[in-house]
């Protein structure tokens, strides 16, 4: 039988659907339904197992997973033996306390003595021994921002992104203590059929992510502006450069960095640039 990478995602919740979909940008084919727990990709030696994520860093360090996605935190909550191999950018979230909005908090004193609701008391934990702050961590397993309204603890360490759910419970947000984001983890002891399989998808991956990074542009200009825009555009072998039909125009291709969108097209604008149409790069293969 030939080799097939046992790949752990998330069933529902946060992470499952931009997991699956990832995948599915790499090329990857399956059928999901919604209450089967295993699949197989048609077109790729992948299985997929859907998991609550807390179970996740167990089953791949169990080698039950070949490789599975995951949040940080909850890699670094279960300390579990495997292998981080790739940060995937999607599910950032932080692990911060917070306290009810009214009390003054004037450092990580606060906490001493206080009882803390959390459903990371792992990291937690280590968090405050590294302070030298001795509390009373309270551990449940969810709804931990309902807990000081409640009487149950004088703060809590939960999971923060917007802040949203905070403010809605009265709470502030006073220290950020670990920053996360979906994670791709790997069982330690691969063998190198499954390891090569990784690395296809390892490599389909990159493709994915680089891409995201860029945009295409295209636009058209006077030929006395090109060397202004030359200037302006990065890259070694960008921009294109196809005359129009137009006497004395020129249309120019290239690709730019999205973080830089906004102030190359300005200023490719005033030096004469026009026209300018824009498009997402699917893959990006260097
Ligand atoms: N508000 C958020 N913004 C961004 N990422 C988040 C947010 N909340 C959680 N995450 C990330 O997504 C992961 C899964 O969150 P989710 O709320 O789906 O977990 P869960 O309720 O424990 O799910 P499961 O049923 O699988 O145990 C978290 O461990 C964290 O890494
Ligand atoms: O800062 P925010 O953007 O408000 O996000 C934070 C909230 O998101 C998560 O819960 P989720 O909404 O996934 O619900 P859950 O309780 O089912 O995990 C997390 O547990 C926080 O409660
Ligand atoms: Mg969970």
């Amino acid at each position: 039988m030939s080799t097939v990478l046992r790949l752990a995602v998330q069933k529902k919740g946060r992470l499952s659907e931009s997991s699956l979909s990832l995948l599915k940008e790499c090329g990857v084919k399956f059928s999901n339904n919604d209450r089967k727990l295993k699949a197989t990709s048609t077109n790729f030696p992948i299985e997929f197992l859907f998991l609550r994520d807390d179970d996740i860093p167990d089953y791949v360090s169990s080698g039950v997973a070949d490789i599975g996605i995951v949040g940080e935190n909850e890699v670094a909550e279960k300390k579990k033996n495997v292998d981080l191999i790739k940060r995937l950018g999607f599910s950032k979230c932080r692990i911060s306390l917070a306290i009810p909005k009214e009390v003054d908090y004037e450092g990580l004193k606060y906490f001493q003595g206080k009882k803390v609701a959390t459903s990371y008391p792992v990291i937690l934990r280590q968090f405050f021994e590294e302070q030298g702050v001795d509390t009373d961590i309270h551990t449940i397993s969810g709804s931990v921002e309902i807990a000081p309204g409640i009487g149950l603890a004088d703060g809590i360490f939960d999971i923060v992104s917007s802040g949203s759910t905070l403010i809605s419970n009265g709470l502030k947000e006073v220290e950020k203590v670990f920053f996360s984001e979906a994670v791709l983890v790997a069982n330690p002891g691969l063998d190198a059929d499954k390891r090569a399989i990784l690395d296809r998808l390892l490599f389909r991956i990159a493709a994915v992510q680089e891409a995201r990074n860029f945009r295409y542009i295209m636009l058209n200009a006077p030929e006395e502006a090109l060397k202004n825009i030359e200037e302006i555009l990065p890259g070694a072998k960008s921009p294109t450069v196809t005359p129009l039909s137009t006497p004395g125009w020129v249309s120019l291709q290239a690709i730019i960095q999205e973080d830089e969108f906004w102030s190359v097209i300005e200023d490719i604008k005033s030096v004469g640039g026009e026209d300018i149409i824009s498009l997402p790069i699917d893959k990006m293969i260097k």
